[in-house]
């Protein structure tokens, strides 16, 4: 008995000792001045967690739902979901990082170097409720998702998930257009929603406003708000015990026969195709073998476990948890996100799974040199299968040779795509002028979706009997000052205003039917620019509407450039078709010969510009005999040609098909 209370008194001082330790490294490592409450909880992270215990198998069969919370944050863009996710993780010791880190769930390059987040990531932790003498702590699973519009796919897929959202809010800025959006596709999942008023260490924060305007958008009591600074740890203490106590525990049969929703999937050049999953009912183990609904193929679960926020194996899941599953599937293309996985020879009804992402751009991508076609293939075929978003079509063009058309979600993904490609392939690619997907209906009463305007005839006008645009539904929220000039923006892109109130008296909300094409190119930046940064956007895609929508050609020396052509509104083709020309007249570099360059509708030509005859010999001042100068000027000219697509007679450099990616 002595030597027990002996040992347990060694124990307890330990414990002091680290904790002290622990406190003093926190205080060393960072700057946060945080609440005491949150550094002490934190300091006990640091010394208690079962990580720190050596890394023992985490048993998930003494994790019944209710004692499992899984929940997303959301907020507009920048409003610091990401931060305070790797707070959390650090509050409950699933990472050991210091302020001023990168953030932990922005794990792509992209990611980083934008300060975005692109890709939804889960993560899973242990926490108790303060003074809860339970045996086992709740298992909590967060999602991170990304912000901007382009990735709000990603949201409502994490939020089939969850039962719960900590939506976060700018405690200067306040709601802004993503808050809005964000708060309804929650809302409408009927998830628990918890108000978080974040950054409240700011010197403009002023979090009475905001809870006001929570209150009076989306109802959420006033008392209801956690007020937090992700930054230095103020009121974070409050957050996790709501979790655990507003957002119900998952529901389902455990049980029941297995069925799991197939939330994501990526590819691992180690493991092969890696799937991301929630258990909706019943168990899974390592070497059960499952099945999938929409693709009827079997697979033998190879590894099972969670993300801690590493993959890490437990060789089951149960109801209610998130987790991984490894088959022995080829491709992603075989993981059908929104798909349900169950035990072969079982009947299950499957799960609802998700309304199909939309694309919204179309942009053709060939490589810069055509000799690179299949490095490219192979690059896009890998990207892919991390991003199941984007739609690939193999592509042919008279100017740029084979390529590919592909489909993004909107302008942010579509570059976020390419930087991936340069960055993690090497690839060096020419991107055609975005498009977006018209419908064409022709005199024999065909109709058909046009994704690339070289496949509309140039005479179309004579067959084309209407033609359909895809409209988007806008939130606007601006500073009321700048009401006036939005109003003439939204006009000038065609809009048609469907609402107009103000938030409270600083603010204004607008909803606006834009024409997508109006938007996708160049909107955001110049709303941003009239209202000096202030305006926040988001939309969600609506109905085609009926548009006099013309095919725009570019022509070199009388030569069409398929790869240059545009479908415009026929209203705006004029001032399109110039811009276009004077852009091109920048950047081709004057050659042997004459080049006219015209922009026309079918044959009516609407603009033209011409590049007067040059003659240009590289080796014009290199008379002399040094025959390696001379040589070398050859190869850099040659190197330059690389470059170049030549169009007929007239060489193009790279640069101009980038250029015209920004006329709108
Ligand atoms: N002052 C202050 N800055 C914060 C706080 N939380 C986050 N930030 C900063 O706000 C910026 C945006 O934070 P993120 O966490 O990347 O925001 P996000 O909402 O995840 O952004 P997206 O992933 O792009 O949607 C970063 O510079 C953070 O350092 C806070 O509580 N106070």
């Amino acid at each position: 008995m002595g030597s027990l209370h002996r040992a347990s008194k060694t124990l307890k001082s330990l414990r002091h000792q680290l904790l002290l330790q622990a406190t003093q490294q926190f205080d060393s490592s960072s700057r946060l001045s945080g609440s005491s409450d949150y550094r002490l909880l934190l300091a006990r992270a640091l010394c208690s967690h079962p990580r720190q215990n050596a890394k023992e198998a985490v048993d998930l069969t003494q994790y019944p739902p209710e004692r499992i919370r899984n929940f997303s944050i959301i907020a507009h863009v920048d409003h610091g979901k990401s931060t305070l996710a790797d707070r959390l993780l650090e509050l409950t010791g699933t990472i050991k990082r210091g302020h001023g880190q990168p953030q932990y769930l922005d794990k792509l390059q992209v990611e980083r170097e934008r300060g975005i987040t692109v890709k939804a990531q889960t993560a899973t932790m242990f926490h108790n409720l303060d003074g809860s003498n339970e045996p086992q702590p709740f298992l909590l699973n967060l999602i991170d998702t990304p912000g901007h519009v382009d990735f709000s796919y990603e949201v409502s897929r994490s939020l089939a998930a969850c039962q719960g959202a900590l939506l976060v809010v700018d405690a200067a800025q306040g709601v802004q257009a993503q808050t809005v959006a964000n708060f309804y596709l929650a809302f409408e999942s009927n998830l628990t929603i918890i108000p978080v008023i974040n950054k409240i260490d700011q010197p403009t924060a002023d979090p009475d406003r905001i809870k006001d305007q929570l209150k009076s958008m989306f109802d959420l009591e006033p008392s209801d708000c956690l007020l937090t600074s992700a930054k230095t740890g103020q009121g974070l203490e409050h957050v996790l015990p709501a979790v655990i106590e507003r957002i119900p525990p998952p529901p389902g049969e455990g049980s029941g026969l297995l069925r799991m929703l197939l939330l994501d999937s990526y590819y691992d050049e180690y493991k092969g195709v890696i799937c991301h999953v929630a258990v909706v009912d019943g168990m899974l183990r390592k070497g059960d073998k499952i099945s999938a609904a929409a693709t009827g193929q079997t697979y033998d679960v190879l590894d099972v476990g969670f993300m801690h926020p590493e993959l890490t194996q437990t060789g089951v899941l149960l109801t209610g948890q998130v987790g991984y599953v490894v088959t022995g599937m080829r491709s992603t293309k075989e993981a059908r996100i929104g798909d349900t996985l169950f035990h072969a020879k079982t009947i299950v009804k499957p799960l609802p799974g998700f309304k199909a992402a939309r694309h919204m751009v179309f942009s053709g991508l060939f490589p810069a040199d055509g000799s690179d076609f299949e490095a490219l293939n192979h690059a896009i075929e890998r990207l892919t299968c991390n991003d199941a978003s984007v739609s690939v079509t193999k592509e042919s063009s008279t100017a740029l040779g084979l390529g590919f058309r592909c489909g993004f979600l909107g302008l942010l993904h579509m570059d976020v795509f390419h930087q991936r490609l340069e960055q993690e392939y090497g690839t060096h690619i020419i991107s055609t002028v975005p498009t977006v997907p018209y419908i064409f209906e022709y005199s024999d009463g065909s109709k058909v979706e046009v994704q690339n305007p070289a496949a509309l005839p140039s005479n179309s006008k004579q067959r084309v009997t209407a033609s359909w645009e895809p409209t988007v539904l806008a939130t606007i929220i601006i500073p009321s000052e700048y009401v006036g000039p939005v109003i003439t923006l939204c006009s000038e892109r065609r809009g048609q205003q469907l609402e107009y109130s103000f938030i409270d008296s600083q603010r204004a909300f607008m909803k606006y039917r834009l024409p997508l094409r109006e938007i996708v190119v160049d909107f955001y930046n110049e709303l941003k620019s009239i209202t000096s940064g202030y305006a926040s956007f988001d939309y969600e895609d609506s109905e085609y509407q009926q548009a006099d929508l013309v095919k725009l050609d570019i022509l070199l020396n009388g030569q069409a450039v398929d790869a240059m052509a545009t479908i415009v509104h026929s209203l705006k083709a004029q001032r399109m078709g110039r811009e276009l020309v004077d852009k091109l007249k920048k950047f081709i570099d004057r050659q042997m010969f004459e080049i006219i360059i015209q922009a026309a509708i079918g044959s009516k030509v609407v603009a033209r510009e011409t590049i007067s005859a040059m003659r240009k010999n590289v080796l014009a001042k290199c008379y002399g005999g040094d025959i390696t100068r001379k040589r070398k000027l050859l190869e850099k000219q040659k190197e330059g040609k690389k470059r170049m697509k030549r169009v007929g007679s007239v060489d193009i450099p790279q640069e101009a098909f980038h250029q015209l990616l920004k006329v709108s």
